[in-house]
């Protein structure tokens, strides 16, 4: 670590952190019951360094919603739900919202007995986007993600559908739709699996015209055939804003079904798998309390390592 590393992270000396992923999507987590940490964007950026941090896509620090400014209406309306994810991306930027984060959460507040969690039952999480529930499932951490909706710069959805993007590795620009999950998705059609392994994500995607808040950008290959068994499958890579090709990205993987779905009309799925990377994340639809169509996602949440900052 250099110098200037290390002076920066000394407010943070020895606090205890843990590293966890969902599908290799990774992520530094930090406890901090009493809201004790300011932890600036310089300082997420440096522990989220693949070479000299601990390395992860993001970071994310557990705190409780009524500490957190500008969770004030969240916690009034929702005061069950004690804990927020604080979630940054690997840059430092704030993210509203994370899919396999939110898991993964779950996962490190049962490993800190900050609560517990049997089967069958949910528990309240606040974040960004609003309160999402969380429930132990068959296939690990299933999430109610809640609606979605087309988006584009701002636009009602009647209007929202087309962009192009342009991606190095790929000979032409590609049509794409952007889609609002709490965090802003462009999911681009690909026609075959080759093009998706030819894509190059090392640098940021050329989404034209760019959406107001930026977007994670998800390419996306249907399977031969799409439904099997009711089960719809897609592959998908991503490069995510604010941090760049990631194995994985739970609300990019909504993203991706719900774009693909509507390309490809009426589709009879129950449920669909999306093949990252990294593994592979399942998405359901249900009609919530709300009477809007809700997007679930589940799949794995795992801690690697714990350890002390410094
Ligand atoms: N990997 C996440 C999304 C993380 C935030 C994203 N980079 C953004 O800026 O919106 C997921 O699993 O959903």
């Amino acid at each position: 670590m250099s110098h200037h590393a290390a002076e920066a992270l000394a407010p943070l000396a020895a606090v205890p952190f843990a590293k966890g992923h969902g599908t290799g999507n990774d992520f530094v987590l930090i406890a901090d019951p009493e809201a004790a940490h300011v932890i600036s964007a310089e300082q997420v950026a440096m522990l989220c360094d693949r070479h000299q941090g601990i390395g992860g896509d993001g970071l994310i620090r557990a705190v409780r919603t009524r500490d957190v400014a500008g969770a004030e209406d969240l916690h009034r309306a929702h005061p069950e739900a004690e804990w927020f994810m604080d979630y940054r991306n690997g840059d430092g930027s704030i993210a509203e919202m994370c899919g396999n984060g939110v898991r993964v959460f779950v996962h490190f507040l049962i490993d800190q007995d900050l609560i517990a969690l049997a089967p069958g039952e949910s528990v309240a999480i606040g974040t960004r986007a609003g309160l999402k529930r969380v429930a132990l499932s068959e296939n690990g951490y299933a999430v109610d993600i809640g609606s979605w909706r087309f988006t584009f710069a701002g636009q009602a959805e009647e209007k929202a559908l087309d962009s192009l993007v342009e991606t190095p590795g790929i000979d032409a620009a590609r049509p794409a739709l952007s889609v609002d999950m709490g965090n802003p998705h462009t999911v681009v059609a690909l026609q075959q699996r080759e093009e998706l392994e030819a894509a190059e994500l090392y640098t940021v995607p050329r989404v034209d015209p760019v959406p107001a808040e930026g977007t994670n950008v998800e390419y996306v290959v249907p399977s031969e055939p799409l439904v099997e068994d009711g089960i719809g499958r897609i592959a998908m890579r991503v490069h995510e804003r604010g941090v760049g090709e990631t194995q994985s990205c739970g609300t990019g993987a909504c993203a991706a079904v719900i774009a693909t779905r509507h390309w490809a009309g009426n589709v009879a799925a129950d449920a669909w798998d999306v093949e990252v990377p990294g593994g592979v994340v399942r998405v359901r639809f249900s009609t919530g309390d709300d009477g809007a169509e809700h997007v679930e996602l589940s799949g794995p949440a795992q801690l690697v390592a714990h350890g002390r900052i410094g």
